[in-house]
């Protein structure tokens, strides 16, 4: 399969707190009408327990079911507003012709199914899929193919549309075919055998084969029928390139998707809703192409439910509004399948790819969102709304179609019939094809025979998931591709035997059309007039409200109001119309997927999720609080605490601020881009305290450099204040031994050698500093930080050993001095006293 690449769509995450988990509904529900030989299926729906309405059929309903429309055709790409088109041939038996409206569960009913969670269920589709509103289509996204004569209706939708394609080959070929008959040529050797078909194709244009096998189903499917187109054949006979084409050849895929959004312009009276899923089923196990890989590969898809109540899940449903959205989400699918396959070739030959789009549909009726009725544009038997009447007018309901086209590239059927040689080599059995022959050969016999045999659906995933197609509920389509080369006849020959089978298959296909209150269109209409009442009760109520409500309210209730009204215009942008379909100027004036926003949420539950939300806020703005309380009065270290303490603390405020940074992501991931700030200035801020906090640590470090070489110092003074005291003290001695005592009148009160202190030096020293200090703070505050500058300061007042050194040295110098003045001294040249100075100064006596 190649899609061509598109820009990614924009997939703007929600937050997952606003997500709210939904319960299930089925895919389909139970038909009570049993006047069918076969079993009446219904179609398809995603509203499997939601309160649904059983609904009469209007006049106009009815009328328009029995009449085949077949308005002139508009000129070729071109758009005729004014003749809207219904170009869905219609049922012609009486049976069909006026279809009943299937019975529902009522609300509360239990299908079995309610634990599962499904994806498909409408109130779980993630809102990034977009809602599409007829309005919206985008010119470019049209068909300028659309021509109705080429409509056909081959033999009434009872049967299946059965169509071969032969593949072109170099090789001579060895099939003899005309535009309906194929045969065997004589020249290959075997009896030749004849089939009938349809329409036999040829060539590789792409155009012509989906007019004569897709383009009457998509119609069907848009006008409320189920439909089913595949693709069988053996391995490289053209499924592929039949299907989804390249670049010059869009194949079926593409070309539907755009008739379907032709379809909507072209129908004013109509608005729709399309949602597209796309899984492959590889080894009898479902993979959600639109999930991740990983997601698909750890979760696989499983069919829930039995018969026609069939729920897939998980399933990712993408909500579509322009073909741009289609080709992201089949090129994000291929993307995935890619991934997840090792060898592509052989993967891609042995899985079966459904690529389905959901179609809901109803008229448009007169809205209270002011967009009204088109006038002027109004389809031919247009139905006045609610065709339901007044009860269920009253209930808020109206009518709304569900259809589902699934589109179906299956595996290399030779997988299918070779196998059987090779049964013992089991992985390359292709369980899903074989039992979809069985299906279709006990289906046919039935039909033929008016028989009620066993039919073996819950063989295989394949089948299972079609059931309800196969039973009869959708118009289906077949394209069988072959290679008419000589040696492939075997193949070709098994899958014309297939086709002929197929084509006795009796289908019994109905429209549907429910009173539904809950199906997506409704509930997004019903949604946006509800978010319009309550944005203008808001806005009257706010100047009262906004007096009692703080600064931080205010803030919180113009987010709330903001967010109603994008809501509001995102849900009416996804809801197409005719109108929009051709006002809009491009691809580009409307998202391929709208901003995430659970599109499902009633306002009651949006007002509910705000409130958490800011009972949320409210928690993370006291644990900031109290993460800060805690900050602040963290324990002050004393000045002289070890540095281990000191480290103990930093860590301690780095750990504080990394839970601060916690909380705040929190907060952050609530609020998003507003907290981003707040989140910034508080990083901000701590990254300051912290880097203060450093430089701190830093200068206290500088400063107990600056005290262990003070006290060095003073040691070294001490031992030299020592020394000179012994001298002194011996020098009196001496002086005193010499009788020299008596003359000499020494001042003793200024005589005050230093004293060896109990704790040392460094005791002294701590008790001078912490007297200094005592006014001073010395925690480790940014603010009452203390400093080696203000212990310089303090370390300014003479010092315990200046004072010591200052009294010596006057007391020294006064001593000398008289001795020196004294003249009997020194007259003397043997005095003692004088070998004393010459011993002390060191100088001859
Ligand atoms: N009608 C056609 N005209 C031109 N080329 C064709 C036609 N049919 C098939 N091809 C080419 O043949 C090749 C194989 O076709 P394709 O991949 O569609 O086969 P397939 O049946 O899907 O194979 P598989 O079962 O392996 O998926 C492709 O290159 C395709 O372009």
């Amino acid at each position: 399969m190649s899609v061509p690449a598109t820009p990614s769509a924009s997939r703007l995450v929600r937050p997952v707190a606003f997500t709210p988990k939904r319960p299930l509904s089925t895919i389909s529900t139970a038909s009570d009408d049993s006047s069918s030989s076969l079993p009446r299926a219904t179609t398809p729906s995603l509203l499997g327990n939601a309160k649904k309405f059983k609904a009469t059929i209007s006049t106009e309903s009815k009328s328009r079911l029995n009449t085949k429309s077949r308005p002139g055709s508009p000129t070729k790409g071109s758009y005729d507003a004014s003749r809207p088109k219904t170009p869905t041939s219609r049922p012609k038996t009486p049976t069909s012709a006026r279809p009943k409206t299937p019975t529902t569960p009522r609300r509360g009913a239990s299908t079995g199914l309610e634990d599962v969670i499904s994806e498909m269920d409408v109130s779980r589709i993630d809102p990034e899929e977009a809602l599409v509103d007829f309005e919206n289509v985008e010119a470019a996204d049209i068909s300028g193919e659309i021509d109705e004569s080429m409509l056909k209706d081959y033999g009434g939708e009872d049967k299946v549309l059965v169509s071969i394609r032969v593949k072109p080959t170099d090789n001579p070929a060895v099939w003899n075919y005309n535009h309906k008959k194929i045969q065997l040529d004589n020249s290959a050797g075997k009896a030749p055998q004849e089939f009938n078909f349809d329409e036999i194709l040829t060539g590789s244009e792409n155009k012509p084969v989906y007019n004569a096998v897709a383009r009457s189903h998509v119609c069907a499917a848009m006008d409320g029928y189920n439909a089913v187109i595949f693709a069988y054949g053996q391995t490289a006979s053209g499924k592929t390139f039949t299907l989804t084409g390249d670049e010059d050849q869009p194949g079926i895929i593409p070309r539907a998707m755009k008739d379907i959004f032709g379809y909507i312009r072209r129908t004013p009276t109509r608005e729709y809703l399309l949602r597209c899923s796309y899984l492959e089923i590889y080894n009898e196990s479902i993979h959600d192409l639109l999930a991740p890989p990983s997601t698909s590969a750890a979760q696989p898809v499983q069919i829930h439910g039995t018969g026609p109540n069939v729920v897939l899940a998980p399933l990712r449903e993408e909500v579509v509004t322009s073909l741009k959205g289609v080709r992201e989400v089949l090129h994000r699918g291929e993307g995935n399948r890619r991934t997840a396959s090792t060898d592509w070739n052989e993967r891609s030959s042995r899985s079966h790819s459904v690529f389905r789009v959901v179609i809901e549909s109803r008229e448009r009726g007169d809205r209270q969102d002011g967009e009204g009725t088109p006038s002027g544009r109004m389809t031919p038997g247009y139905r006045p709304p609610t065709p339901g009447g007044a009860r269920l007018q009253a209930k808020g309901g109206r009518s709304v179609q569900t259809s589902v086209l699934s589109l179906i590239d299956l595996a290399g059927s030779e997988k299918a019939t070779s196998d059987k040689e090779r049964t013992r080599e089991g992985k390359y059995i292709n369980t899903s094809l074989l039992t979809l022959g069985s299906v279709i050969s006990t289906l046919a016999e039935n039909s033929a025979k008016g028989k009620t045999d066993h039919v073996p659906f819950r063989n295989s995933k394949l089948t299972r998931m079609l059931q309800p197609s196969l039973s009869g509920d959708a118009r289906i389509s077949v394209v069988c591709t072959i290679n008419p080369s000589k040696d492939a006849v075997g193949e070709s020959t098994s899958t014309l035997l297939f086709a002929q089978r197929i084509k006795k298959v009796q289908l019994h296909a109905q429209k549907k059309e429910v009173v539904d209150t809950d199906a997506l269109l409704e509930r997004y209409r019903k949604e946006i007039e509800e978010l319009r009442q309550r944005l203008a009760e808001r806005e009257a109520e706010a100047p009262v409200r906004n007096r009692r409500l703080s600064a931080r309210e205010q803030l919180d209730e113009s987010r709330a109001m903001n967010d109603l009204n994008s809501r509001i215009r995102q849900l009416t942008k996804l809801i197409l119309t005719s109108q929009t379909v051709g006002e809009s100027k491009g691809d580009e004036s409307r998202p391929a997927s709208p901003t995430k926003i659970d599109f499902d949420m009633s306002p009651y539950q949006l007002q509910q999720e705000l409130l958490a939300a800011r009972r949320e806020l409210e928690t993370q703005s006291t644990q900031i609080l109290s993460l800060e309380a805690a900050l602040l009065a963290r324990p002050v270290l004393p000045p002289d605490a070890p540095d281990s303490e000191k480290d103990k603390m930093l860590s301690e405020q780095a750990k504080t601020i990394r839970e601060l940074e916690f909380v705040i992501n929190g907060y952050e991931d609530n609020l998003g881009e507003p907290l981003r700030q707040v989140k910034e200035d508080v990083e901000r801020e701590w990254s300051v305290k912290l880097d203060k906090e450093t430089k701190l640590r830093e200068e206290k470090e500088a400063w107990a450099d600056v005290l262990v070489k003070q006290l060095e110092k003073e040691k070294k003074m001490r031992l030299k204040l020592e020394e000179e005291r012994q001298a002194l003290a011996a020098f009196v001695k001496k002086f005193d031994a010499l009788g020299l005592g008596s003359s000499i009148v020494l001042p003793p009160t200024k005589l005050k050698p230093p004293m060896p202190n109990p704790g040392g030096a460094a005791a002294v020293f701590a008790e001078r500093h912490q007297r200094q200090n005592k006014n001073l703070s010395l925690e480790l505050d940014p603010v009452a930080e203390a400093s080696p500058v203000r212990f310089t300061a303090a370390a300014a007042e003479p010092s315990l050993l200046e004072e010591q050194w200052d009294g010596l040295d006057e007391t020294s110098f006064e001593i000398v001095e008289k001795l020196l003045s004294d003249k009997s001294t020194r007259s003397s040249p043997s005095s003692p006293l004088r070998e004393v100075f010459a011993a002390k100064e060191n100088v001859p006596a």
